[in-house]
């Protein structure tokens, strides 16, 4: 059985008038010398076009036909199986538990001591982690680097795609190293004292190191102090110079470089330190380094506006060699709330940074703020990672709090400096696993509106194309989705309507394959593909029957960005 859809559009150097619609003249023929009644083939073709595409296969119908019988024809011993790349954890799951059962959405590990070398970072690929995450806030740039080179080996070695992501320290507030142990427990009523000093030799008990200058200026007797937004707190009794001694009121653990935040009668004080810029001079050397290691996603921390993340993003085009490195805006402070529209488009994605956001609004309002974010990513087409107490929130809700379908989730202390790093991927991988055979079973197909977000009518095509796409894939209930694309453009649109089957995204570049690790659904293949679709089918048919991926008689749904179109088949 084969059905298809194909829209034929100029290719992108034609420039379109403004009412581009009356170019536009469609046609509805239908033919199938196999199947007369149920073979619908639409052709929409535009007089403008001079695309280099083989007009014999999109719009004849005959020429459809032919395509297919000879897809049909094609056996699977003549093809290299070799010449496909996937993840090798997914391709065992496909085999083993069928297309139903992948894992949609993506997971984050933040990458620390527990879990820094090759081996503990193969256990965790092989639990699932799609992008290991390394906060520069903590360990050395020689640390990092060799956490990347691990990484990278895993991936040439054993088949993985797994991204990287820098996160930037920023410049907020936060307590330096602990200068020896690794925690610190600070006890009811005991008296510290946090200073802005540095010490050469053993510093005095109980006194702690804080990042910013201006600290002891800015903060005044009776203000409250919050460790991590909370999990300890102290009162500000006195100021001595460049030391401000604080009494304990909520004890707790002490970690270094945990984040301090301090409020004045019910409010979170903004003075100077407001005015600190979002990427530090620190950042920008992470930044260089980052770019150097080639890494797939720069996470930049309290991003106030937008016009930080366009700045970075022209600064990594003019340096990184395929400026593929793309910008997560981290959201977590009061400012990145006020601006989210404009962060979220200028970005190339977004995390709900529940951490310290949960520090600077009121912890009740995170929900709401959550699926705001989730929401605005989703309609905007950007990715969005959420981030921070995940299992915490377990304890009372079934499933990472409400995380309405985002692309991924985040581990952070779990996985960087807790002892169970393994036992905590595989809890939120069966959570995923379990919630979002709920959302299929419950057939909560979101009424969600998708805006378009295209700019020109090309990608408005791409945008209508992968909308019917998914709704027809959830009608038909077919086996998966596939997307052959370039930029990885139209397998992120897909993503997006969050379609019930897997989608395969067939890409010929390594680094697109990577970062579309992040996208919820989103299978990546690494497979070199031409302008003619007809070759690229029977080539994927053969090659995945091949390595026991698919099998005959899976229904099938191809899109693709080189010509667009749709195709509803059977695997021959
Ligand atoms: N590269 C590293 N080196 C040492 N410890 C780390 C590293 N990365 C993370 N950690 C530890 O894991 C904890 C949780 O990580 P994360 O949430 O990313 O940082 P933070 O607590 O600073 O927001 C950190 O507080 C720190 O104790
Ligand atoms: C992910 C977060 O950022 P970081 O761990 O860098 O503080 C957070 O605040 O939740
Ligand atoms: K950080
Ligand atoms: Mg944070």
């Amino acid at each position: 059985m084969s059905q298809s859809l194909h829209f034929f559009t100029p290719s992108s150097n034609i420039t379109l008038p403004k009412h581009h619609s009356s170019l536009f003249t469609p046609s509805l023929t239908t033919s199938n010398r196999r199947f007369p009644v149920t073979t619908k083939h639409f052709t929409i073709k535009s007089n403008a076009s001079s695309s280099s595409s083989d007009p014999k296969v999109l719009t004849t119908d005959n020429g459809t036909a032919e395509i297919l019988s000879r897809v049909s024809q094609t056996p699977a011993s003549s093809t290299d199986s070799s010449s496909i790349e996937v993840d090798s954890v997914t391709e065992a799951e496909l085999k083993e538990n069928g297309f139903r059962s992948t894992r949609r959405t993506k997971l984050v590990c933040t990458i620390g001591p527990a879990t820094c070398g090759f081996e503990q970072l193969e256990a965790l690929a092989v639990g699932g982690m799609n992008v290991a995450r390394i906060n520069m806030c903590h360990g050395t740039r020689e640390w990092h680097r060799r956490v990347i080179e691990r990484v990278r080996r895993l991936n040439e070695e054993k088949g993985f795609a797994v991204a990287i992501m820098m996160d930037t320290e920023g410049s907020e507030i936060h307590m330096g190293d602990l200068s020896g142990p690794p925690s610190a427990r600070a006890e009811d009523g005991e008296i510290w004292t946090f200073t802005v000093r540095a010490f050469d030799s053993p510093r005095p008990e109980r006194t702690i190191t804080v990042n910013y200058d201006g600290f002891a200026e800015d903060v005044k007797v009776g203000d409250e102090l919050l460790v991590d937004g909370g999990m300890v707190r102290f009162e500000v009794i006195e100021k001595i110079g460049p030391d401000v001694k604080c009494r304990c009121t909520d004890p707790g653990l002490l970690l270094p470089r945990a984040n301090l935040t301090f409020w004045r009668d019910g409010s979170l004080v903004r003075e100077r330190n407001a005015m600190l810029p979002t990427i530090s001079p620190k950042d920008w050397l992470d930044i260089d380094f980052g770019i150097t290691e080639g890494v797939d996603f720069i996470a930049i921390s309290f991003v106030k506006s937008a016009e930080v993340i366009n700045h970075l993003k022209s600064y990594i085009a003019a340096r990184s060699r395929d400026s593929d490195i793309a910008v997560i805006a981290k959201i977590e402070s009061i400012d990145s709330l006020k601006n989210l529209e404009e962060i979220i488009l200028a970005s190339d994605g977004a995390m709900v940074a529940r951490g310290d956001l949960g520090a600077q609004i009121p912890l009740e309002q995170v929900p709401s703020a959550q699926q705001k974010i989730v929401q605005l990513c989703r309609q905007l087409n950007k990715p969005v990672i959420v981030a921070s107490q995940l299992l915490e929130s377990m304890i009372e809700y079934p499933t990472p709090t409400r995380a309405e379908r985002a692309d991924a989730l985040m581990l952070s202390g779990e996985s960087a400096m807790g002892q169970f790093p393994d036992k905590a991927l595989t809890v939120l991988r069966s959570v995923s696993l379990r919630i979002e055979k709920w959302w299929r079973e419950e057939k909560r197909h979101e009424a969600m509106e998708l805006p378009d977000v295209g700019s020109s009518f090309a990608e408005s095509i791409s945008e209508e194309i992968c909308n019917s796409a998914a709704k027809m894939a959830n009608n038909l209930e077919v086996d998966a989705l596939f997307v052959y694309t370039k930029t990885g453009h139209m397998a992120s649109l897909l993503s997006r309507c969050r379609p019930d089957c897997p989608i395969f995204a067939f890409t010929s570049t390594t680094s697109v394959r990577r970062r579309l690790n992040l996208r919820w659904g989103l299978i990546p293949f690494r497979l070199s593909f031409s302008d003619d679709m007809e070759s690229n089918l029977n080539r994927t048919f053969s090659l995945l029957k091949a390595r026991g991926m698919i099998k005959s008689g899976d229904l099938v749904i191809a899109v693709s960005d080189v010509l667009q179109s749709i195709q509803v088949m059977n695997v021959p």
